[in-house]
């Protein structure tokens, strides 16, 4: 037909087939989920993060048998142990939607002292503008600079002078830690109540890059407070956490972080690979962490973390971390 003959009309003699408005259309070529935000929806989708496995228990440590038994496993006629305390198991995202934190939130709040090597511009990325913070909590700052100098709650402190305008400086945050402090000290702030919350968002290193780590890397960090945990719920929590994300055998070796007292790496045997490999780092907040926000004497806090780059690279059999993210995309 030419644009004459449409003109003219001469469509009206011709016979058309009927429209098929469920007729599928070409897939698209182009577009893809991207390897992080699918590693990210398995870590959520196989509840590595139970959004609310119901679990009737007082300790997560018996979590491993809530959510892999039925009621019957637990007595004999069926009948549930009579129950202290029961909540759901509920993970709650923290909001990591402020990439620029304040020194303050991100080491001083952590107990990290304030000549620590990770607060040095070699590894962090400190802004220029805006350089400095004012909105702090002043009376738990008054707690921080008290913990950092001169301690309490039995702890010696530091014994070193400590500066506000240092909690004051501006940085890209170092680890989502800087938003469970921020969650803890808000939770402190109101009765207490058991809580587990969990983040999965970019953090930023000023280190030197290599094919296994960029400048800035996803960090996944799961925590739960509640009173009277142990090493062992926090052991319990990550051979259930791990178990879930396919490795089953752990083993924990002794560690340092300045805010968790004992710190443990987390070691788990990959099958593929015939080997042990370092998946992650745990602890317990220190109470020099804790008290100052004003947490109850008996509340403890265990948490992990890992990153979201190395589960990606290895269920994706990716060797290069930047054909997964970066500002070049080797297409
Ligand atoms: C500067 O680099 C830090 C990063 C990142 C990391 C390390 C520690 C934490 C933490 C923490 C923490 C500790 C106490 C309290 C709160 C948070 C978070 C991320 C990974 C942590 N790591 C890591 O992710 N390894 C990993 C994790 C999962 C995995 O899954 C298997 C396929 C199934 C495989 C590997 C361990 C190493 O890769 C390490 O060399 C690199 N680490």
């Amino acid at each position: 037909l030419t644009r004459d003959n449409l003109l003219r009309g001469d469509w009206k003699d011709l016979e058309f087939k009927e429209y098929n408005f469920l007729a599928k259309g070409l897939p698209p070529e182009g577009g893809h989920l991207h390897p992080l935000l699918k590693a990210r929806m398995y870590l959520l989708r196989t509840s590595s993060f139970p959004l609310n496995a119901p679990c009737i228990t007082n300790k997560v440590s018996v979590l491993k048998k809530c959510t892999k038994t039925s009621p019957d496993d637990f007595s004999s006629n069926g009948v549930w142990p009579v129950i202290i305390v029961i909540y759901i198991y509920v993970f709650e995202e923290m909001p990591t939607n402020n990439y620029v934190e304040s020194s303050f939130w991100n080491f001083d709040a952590l107990f990290q002292p304030q000549q620590h090597p990770a607060r040095d511009s070699h590894d962090t990325f400190f802004l220029q503008e805006p350089s400095t913070t004012k909105l702090l909590p002043e009376d738990y700052v008054e707690r921080v600079k008290q913990i950092h100098e001169s301690g309490g709650y039995d702890s010696r402190g530091y014994g070193y002078v400590w500066k506000r305008e240092e909690a004051n400086k501006n940085l890209l945050r170092t680890h989502t830690t800087a938003v469970s402090s921020r969650m803890l000290y808000l939770l402190a702030q109101q009765p207490f109540a058991p809580k587990r919350y969990y983040s999965i968002d970019r953090v930023f290193r000023n280190e030197a890059v290599d094919r296994t780590h960029l400048a800035e890397f996803h960090q996944i960090e799961g925590l739960i407070c509640d009173r009277g945990l142990s090493l062992g719920d926090l052991q319990g929590v990550l051979h259930d956490f791990f178990a879930r994300l396919g490795m089953s055998k752990l083993r924990f070796k002794p560690a340092y972080n300045p805010y968790t007292e004992p710190s443990m790496e987390i070691f788990g045997y990959h099958e593929g690979f015939k080997k042990w490999v370092e998946i992650g780092n745990s602890g317990m907040f220190r109470p020099e962490m804790l008290r100052p926000m004003g947490l109850p004497e008996d509340v403890q806090v265990i948490a992990w973390g890992l990153s979201l780059e190395r589960p990606t690279m290895i269920l994706y059999g990716i060797d290069n971390i930047r054909d997964l993210f970066g500002h070049k995309v080797n297409l």
